[in-house]
C-alpha cells in the first residue's frame, strides 16, 4: 500500500511528535520502521543546509526496503528525501575510521579486509584446533582470544581492518575524541538505530558515544533478537532506558504487515508453545517423507503453487521467499532449483548463498586474464591456497586446509626437483596443475571481458587438474560482469589502454570491496532462497520455510542436520530457536508455510 494513503496509528502519531531520545518498541510488522522514516522526514524538514537524519541499519537489503518506503511516500519531497542517509552501521563506522582511524595509531591508508581475506589471515590459527564439535569450552576460548589478537595485529601492523573491528575502533575514537562526537552531530543531528536490539557490545558504546551529542531513536523489538550468537544481548534495551533520558513509546497490538490473518497470533505463540487455535488464518504446516526424494518433490510442488498464485494475482514485483536453517542448506535449495528432479522445469531464483568460495575463485580467474608476462606460477599457487584456506568462510573444513596444505608441498618438491634438474613424480598434484597451467595461459582474449572471463571459467572446468574444475564451478554462483557494469567497464578500459589485462586482478578486488558497500536499488523479488538467519526486517508477499530431515539406519535417526531446532530435540530447544522462527514466519504478508518432516516434525511446533 502506497504510505500516502496511510492512517498513522496513535502511538505512531506519538512517535512523530515527541522529541529527543526515544525507544521505539513493537512487534514484527508494527510500523516502527515506516513511522522512523516519516519522522525523518519531518526532522529533516527543519535541518540546517549541510546536515541530514542518519538511519542506520544492518543489512543492505533492509536499506532497500526503508528506501522504498522512502520513495513510495509520495508526501516526501525529493529535497527533503535527499537528507535522509540510509546506510548500514558497517558502512558509516567505516568511513569514520577510513578519515580519523589514524589518531588511534592505525595506519593511513586502511583497506577492509574482506571476509574472505579475514578467514585467509586467521586460517593457520584454525587449522591448530579440532572441529568445532569437538573443542572444549576452554579451547574455543583461546581460539577466539588468537584470532582476536590476530585481527587487531592485521589492522594495527597491515592497516587491513576486518569488519568486526570496525565498531571496535570507532568505539574507542569516539570515547576518546569529544571533537569527533561534536562533529558528527553537527552533521547528523538525529540518528535512528534499526534493530536495536541486536546490536553487540561493541555498537552499542558507540552508540553510547553518539548519544552524548546527538538524538538517538532506537527501533526496536525485543523478541526478534537474533543476533546472541554474535553480540547480541537481551539487556541492551534496559541498557538504552538507563543511560538515556528518553521517551518509551510501544505501538502495542499493531500489525500492518499481514492484518487479516493469523500469522502474527501464530508467530507469536511460537515464543511461547502454546497454540491457541488448531488453524491459523495464512498458515499452513505441511509434512513430507523424510527423504532426499520426497522432500525435494514436496518443495518444488509448492514452490510452483505459491509461484503460481502470486503470477495470477497480478501483483507487480511479487515476492516469494524460502527460508531453510543452514547455510548449506541454502545452496543444496538452489542446486535443486537449478536442476530439479526428471521433467521438472528448473526455478529460476536468487539465493543469498556465501561467496566466499566464488570471490576467492574470482581472483584466480581474473589473475589468469592477466597478460603471460605478468603471470607467474606462484602466484597461481599463492591463490589456489587462499582459495582453499578462505572458501569455507569462518568454518574452514579441515580438508581444504589440508589441500592448500598439499598444494603448498608439492609446489615446494616440484620447486626443488626443477632446481636440481630432476623430473617431478608422477603421482605428484602437480602434473596436471601444472598442464592445467598452461593450458590457460595459451587461451586467446579478445578485450571483451564478458567473453574472455567465461573462456577462462570455461577451460577451467574441462581442465585435468580437479582443483581447478572445482574453482570453475564455484565461481559461476556469481555473475560478476552482470552485476552493475562497473567491473566490465574498468576491465574493458583496461584492455584499452594496455591492449590486455594488466590490472585484472586488482580490479576484481577492489570490485568485490565496493560490492559489500553498495546498496541494492531494489527489494527482492521474484523466488528467494535464503537463511533464516538473513530474513530479519524483509517482508515477502509468501513464505515457505523448509527445514532439513532426519536420516534414519534401522529406523534409528543416526542424523538429523539443517533444523530449525538443532538436531530437532526438546532439550535444544530455546530462545533464539523460538525468536528465530517467529521472525521467519511473520515475514510473509498473505502466507506462510512450514514444510517439516513427518515422524519428526518441528519439535517446536507439537
Ligand atoms: N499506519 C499504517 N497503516 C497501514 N500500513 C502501515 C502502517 N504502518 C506501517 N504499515 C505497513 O506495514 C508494513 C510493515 O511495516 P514496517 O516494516 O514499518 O514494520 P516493522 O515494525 O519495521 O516490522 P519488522 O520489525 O517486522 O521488520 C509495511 O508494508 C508498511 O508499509
Amino acid at each position: 500500500m502506497a504510505v500516502a494513503a496511510m492512517k498513522l496509528s496513535e502511538k505512531q502519531q506519538e512517535v512523530l511528535d515527541t522529541e529527543g531520545h526515544l525507544l521505539v518498541i513493537g512487534g514484527p510488522g508494527a510500523g516502527k520502521t515506516t513511522i522512523s522514516i516519516l519522522k525523518a522526514a519531518k526532522i529533516a524538514a527543519a535541518l540546517r543546509p549541510g546536515q541530514e537524519v542518519l538511519f542506520l541499519s544492518f543489512a543492505r537489503a533492509t536499506i532497500s526496503r526503508v528506501i522504498e518506503v522512502i520513495e513510495n511516500e509520495h508526501a516526501i519531497p525529493k529535497p527533503i528525501k535527499s537528507r535522509i542517509n540510509v546506510e548500514t552501521y558497517h558502512s558509516f563506522f567505516w568511513r569514520l575510521l577510513k578519515t580519523h582511524g589514524y589518531l588511534l595509531g592505525l595506519p593511513k591508508p586502511l583497506t577492509i579486509l574482506t571476509p574472505s581475506n579475514e578467514a585467509i589471515a586467521l586460517s593457520a590459527i584454525r587449522g591448530e584446533y579440532k572441529a568445532d564439535g569437538k573443542l572444549s569450552a576452554q579451547e574455543k576460548a583461546e581460539r577466539k582470544v588468537r584470532e582476536q589478537a590476530e585481527r587487531l595485529r592485521q589492522a594495527k601492523d597491515e592497516g587491513r581492518v576486518c569488519f568486526r573491528l570496525f565498531a571496535y575502533h570507532v568505539a574507542e575514537l569516539l570515547e576518546r575524541s569529544k571533537r569527533l562526537r561534536q562533529l558528527i552531530a553537527v552533521r547528523y543531528p538525529v540518528i535512528i538505530l534499526d534493530e536495536f536490539q541486536d546490536t553487540n557490545a561493541d555498537q552499542w558504546r558507540v552508540v553510547q558515544q553518539l548519544g552524548r551529542e546527538c538524538t538517538v531513536i532506537a527501533l526496536a523489538d525485543p523478541e526478534q533478537r537474533i543476533y546472541d550468537w554474535i553480540g547480541a544481548d537481551p539487556a541492551r534495551l534496559d541498557q538504552f532506558r538507563a543511560t538515556f533520558t528518553h521517551k518509551n513509546v510501544v505501538l502495542k497490538g499493531e500489525n500492518h504487515r499481514n492484518a487479516g490473518t493469523d500469522i502474527l497470533l501464530f508467530g507469536n505463540e511460537i515464543l511461547t508453545g502454546n497454540f491457541s487455535k488448531k488453524e491459523y488464518a495464512g498458515v499452513e504446516l505441511r509434512t513430507y517423507s523424510a527423504n532426499e526424494n520426497e522432500a525435494r518433490t514436496a518443495l518444488i510442488t509448492q514452490t510452483y503453487a505459491a509461484r503460481k498464485r502470486l503470477v495470477d494475482s497480478k501483483k507487480k514485483n511479487w515476492s516469494l521467499v524460502i527460508l531453510v536453517p543452514t547455510k548449506k542448506m541454502t545452496r543444496a535449495v538452489s542446486d535443486v532449483f537449478r536442476q530439479p528432479l526428471a521433467k521438472m522445469p528448473p526455478i529460476r531464483h536468487s539465493a543469498a548463498i556465501d561467496l566466499d568460495a566464488a570471490i576467492l575463485g574470482a581472483e584466480i580467474v581474473s589473475f589468469l586474464m592477466q597478460p603471460p608476462s605478468l603471470l607467474h606460477l606462484d602466484g597461481v599457487i599463492d591463490l589456489l591456497c587462499n582459495y582453499f584456506h578462505g572458501k569455507g568462510g569462518d568454518s574452514p573444513a579441515k580438508a581444504d586446509l589440508q589441500q592448500a596444505a598439499s598444494i603448498r608441498k608439492a609446489f615446494a618438491l616440484y620447486a626443488d626437483k626443477k632446481a636440481a634438474g630432476r623430473p617431478l613424480p608422477l603421482n605428484s598434484l602437480m602434473v596436471p596443475l601444472l598442464q592445467t597451467y598452461e593450458q590457460l595461459k595459451q587461451i586467446p582474449l579478445t578485450g571483451d571481458p564478458d567473453h574472455d572471463w567465461r573462456a577462462v571459467r570455461k577451460a577451467m572446468e574441462s581442465a585435468p587438474c580437479a582443483r581447478f574444475k572445482g574453482v570453475a564451478t564455484e565461481v559461476k554462483n556469481i555473475r560478476l560482469l552482470e552485476r552493475g557494469t562497473q567491473l566490465r567497464q574498468e576491465l574493458s578500459q583496461d584492455w584499452r589502454t594496455f591492449g590486455r589485462y594488466e590490472n585484472a586482478l586488482r580490479i576484481t578486488r577492489q570490485a568485490f570491496v565496493r560490492e559489500h558497500f553498495a546498496t541494492q536499488a531494489k527489494p527482492e523479488a521474484g523466488v528467494i532462497v535464503m537463511n533464516m538467519h538473513k530474513a530479519k526486517g524483509k517482508q515477502f508477499d509468501e513464505v515457505i520455510i523448509f527445514e532439513g530431515w532426519p536420516r534414519y539406519v534401522k529406523k534409528k535417526i543416526v542424523a538429523n542436520p539443517d533444523r530449525i531446532v538443532r538436531a530437532n530435540l526438546k532439550d535444544n530447544i530455546d530462545d533464539q530457536a523460538r525468536q528465530n522462527l517467529r521472525v521467519s514466519v511473520t515475514r510473509g504478508r498473505q502466507r506462510t508455510m512450514i514444510l517439516t518432516p513427518q515422524g519428526d516434525p518441528c519439535v517446536i511446533l507439537v
